[in-house]
Protein backbone atom coordinates (compact mmCIF):
# COMPACT_ATOMS: atom_id res chain seq x y z
CA UNK A 1 0.00 0.00 0.00
CA UNK A 2 0.88 2.97 -0.48
CA UNK A 3 2.74 5.18 2.15
CA UNK A 4 2.30 8.61 2.99
CA UNK A 5 4.79 10.59 5.79
CA UNK A 6 3.41 14.30 7.00
CA UNK A 7 4.34 16.51 10.27
CA UNK A 8 1.24 18.32 11.86
CA UNK A 9 1.22 21.04 14.26
CA UNK A 10 -0.60 21.47 17.21
CA UNK A 11 -0.98 25.33 17.92
CA UNK A 12 -1.67 26.99 20.74
CA UNK A 13 -2.07 30.50 21.70
CA UNK A 14 -3.19 30.66 25.77
CA UNK A 15 -4.81 27.63 26.14
CA UNK A 16 -6.86 27.19 22.83
CA UNK A 17 -5.88 24.96 19.84
CA UNK A 18 -6.04 26.08 15.88
CA UNK A 19 -7.97 23.29 14.21
CA UNK A 20 -8.35 23.33 10.15
CA UNK A 21 -11.09 22.09 8.38
CA UNK A 22 -9.73 20.93 4.36
CA UNK A 23 -11.48 21.38 1.58
CA UNK A 24 -13.93 18.68 -0.59
CA UNK A 25 -11.46 15.87 -1.72
CA UNK A 26 -12.60 13.28 -3.80
CA UNK A 27 -11.63 10.29 -0.60
CA UNK A 28 -14.58 10.96 1.41
CA UNK A 29 -12.75 10.05 4.56
CA UNK A 30 -10.56 12.96 4.54
CA UNK A 31 -12.85 15.57 2.45
CA UNK A 32 -14.30 18.66 4.41
CA UNK A 33 -12.49 17.04 8.00
CA UNK A 34 -10.68 18.92 10.79
CA UNK A 35 -6.84 18.28 11.17
CA UNK A 36 -3.90 19.76 12.17
CA UNK A 37 -2.07 22.17 9.53
CA UNK A 38 0.85 20.23 7.87
CA UNK A 39 1.92 18.21 5.44
CA UNK A 40 4.13 15.82 3.20
CA UNK A 41 7.61 15.76 4.59
CA UNK A 42 10.01 16.34 1.09
CA UNK A 43 12.91 14.57 0.25
CA UNK A 44 15.95 15.93 2.20
CA UNK A 45 14.24 17.55 4.90
CA UNK A 46 13.72 17.13 8.61
CA UNK A 47 10.50 16.45 10.30
CA UNK A 48 11.04 20.16 11.98
CA UNK A 49 11.88 22.04 8.40
CA UNK A 50 8.58 20.14 6.35
CA UNK A 51 6.70 21.85 9.20
CA UNK A 52 8.28 25.17 9.25
CA UNK A 53 7.56 24.94 5.16
CA UNK A 54 4.20 23.94 5.55
CA UNK A 55 2.92 26.37 8.38
CA UNK A 56 4.35 29.12 6.01
CA UNK A 57 2.60 27.67 2.65
CA UNK A 58 -0.75 27.17 4.58
CA UNK A 59 -0.82 29.60 6.82
CA UNK A 60 1.65 32.14 6.65
CA UNK A 61 2.51 31.34 10.29
CA UNK A 62 6.02 31.06 11.61
CA UNK A 63 5.93 29.54 15.25
CA UNK A 64 7.77 31.42 18.41
CA UNK A 65 8.11 27.99 19.49
CA UNK A 66 8.28 24.08 18.52
CA UNK A 67 8.26 21.48 21.26
CA UNK A 68 9.52 18.08 20.84
CA UNK A 69 7.43 15.37 19.37
CA UNK A 70 4.30 15.09 21.15
CA UNK A 71 3.20 11.78 19.04
CA UNK A 72 3.48 9.67 15.91
CA UNK A 73 0.10 7.81 14.38
CA UNK A 74 0.31 5.20 11.87
CA UNK A 75 -3.38 4.89 10.01
CA UNK A 76 -4.47 2.84 7.37
CA UNK A 77 -6.83 4.89 5.91
CA UNK A 78 -8.39 2.61 2.84
CA UNK A 79 -6.18 4.62 -0.12
CA UNK A 80 -2.78 4.49 1.65
CA UNK A 81 -1.14 4.08 5.06
CA UNK A 82 -0.59 7.45 6.44
CA UNK A 83 2.64 8.08 9.36
CA UNK A 84 1.75 11.39 10.84
CA UNK A 85 4.13 13.11 13.70
CA UNK A 86 2.65 15.91 15.34
CA UNK A 87 4.15 18.90 17.47
CA UNK A 88 2.89 21.30 20.00
CA UNK A 89 3.57 24.90 18.67
CA UNK A 90 3.34 28.60 20.27
CA UNK A 91 1.48 31.15 18.72
CA UNK A 92 1.73 34.87 19.63
CA UNK A 93 -1.66 36.24 17.90
CA UNK A 94 -4.81 34.23 17.24
CA UNK A 95 -4.61 36.17 13.99
CA UNK A 96 -3.57 32.86 11.61
CA UNK A 97 -5.25 33.17 7.90
CA UNK A 98 -6.12 30.69 5.66
CA UNK A 99 -4.39 29.75 1.88
CA UNK A 100 -5.46 26.45 1.68
CA UNK A 101 -8.28 25.44 4.29
CA UNK A 102 -12.02 26.37 4.26
CA UNK A 103 -12.24 27.01 7.90
CA UNK A 104 -10.74 27.16 11.10
CA UNK A 105 -11.42 26.90 14.93
CA UNK A 106 -9.87 27.81 17.81
CA UNK A 107 -11.00 25.37 20.79
CA UNK A 108 -9.87 24.59 24.03
CA UNK A 109 -9.20 20.61 24.65
CA UNK A 110 -12.36 20.00 26.18
CA UNK A 111 -14.13 21.34 22.94
CA UNK A 112 -12.06 19.62 20.84
CA UNK A 113 -14.15 16.23 20.29
CA UNK A 114 -16.80 18.51 19.16
CA UNK A 115 -15.31 18.69 15.43
CA UNK A 116 -15.44 15.71 12.93
CA UNK A 117 -11.89 15.16 12.63
CA UNK A 118 -10.08 12.96 10.08
CA UNK A 119 -9.73 9.43 11.56
CA UNK A 120 -5.85 9.84 11.94
CA UNK A 121 -6.21 12.61 13.98
CA UNK A 122 -8.50 11.00 16.73
CA UNK A 123 -5.35 9.27 18.60
CA UNK A 124 -4.08 12.98 18.66
CA UNK A 125 -7.22 14.67 19.76
CA UNK A 126 -7.46 11.91 22.52
CA UNK A 127 -4.10 11.85 23.65
CA UNK A 128 -4.45 15.51 24.58
CA UNK A 129 -7.15 15.45 26.10
CA UNK A 130 -6.22 12.45 28.02
CA UNK A 131 -2.81 15.20 29.44
CA UNK A 132 -5.38 17.82 30.36
N1 LIG B 1 -1.47 17.89 7.48
C1 LIG B 1 -2.26 16.97 7.95
N2 LIG B 1 -2.58 15.92 7.17
C2 LIG B 1 -3.40 15.00 7.69
C3 LIG B 1 -3.92 15.10 9.00
N3 LIG B 1 -4.73 14.03 9.24
C4 LIG B 1 -4.75 13.29 8.12
O1 LIG B 1 -5.37 12.25 7.94
N4 LIG B 1 -3.92 13.87 7.16
C5 LIG B 1 -3.71 13.33 5.84
O2 LIG B 1 -2.34 13.37 5.49
C6 LIG B 1 -2.19 13.74 4.13
C7 LIG B 1 -1.37 15.02 4.12
O3 LIG B 1 -1.50 15.62 2.95
P1 LIG B 1 -1.55 17.19 2.72
O4 LIG B 1 -2.45 17.42 1.59
O5 LIG B 1 -1.79 17.94 3.98
O6 LIG B 1 -0.04 17.40 2.40
P2 LIG B 1 0.62 18.28 1.29
O7 LIG B 1 0.05 19.65 1.41
O8 LIG B 1 2.10 18.09 1.44
O9 LIG B 1 0.10 17.52 0.01
P3 LIG B 1 0.08 17.86 -1.52
O10 LIG B 1 1.21 18.79 -1.78
O11 LIG B 1 0.21 16.51 -2.15
O12 LIG B 1 -1.29 18.45 -1.70
C8 LIG B 1 -3.58 13.93 3.57
O13 LIG B 1 -4.02 12.75 2.96
C9 LIG B 1 -4.39 14.20 4.82
O14 LIG B 1 -5.72 13.85 4.72
C10 LIG B 1 -3.56 16.21 9.80
O15 LIG B 1 -3.98 16.38 10.96
N5 LIG B 1 -2.73 17.11 9.23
Amino acid sequence: MKKVEVVAAIIYYKNEIFCVQRPKNKLSYISEKFEFPGGKIEKGESKEEALRRELIEELNFYPIKIDNLFETVIHEYPDFELTMHSFKCYSETKNIRLNEHISSEWLTVKNLEKLDWAEADIPIVNRLIENE
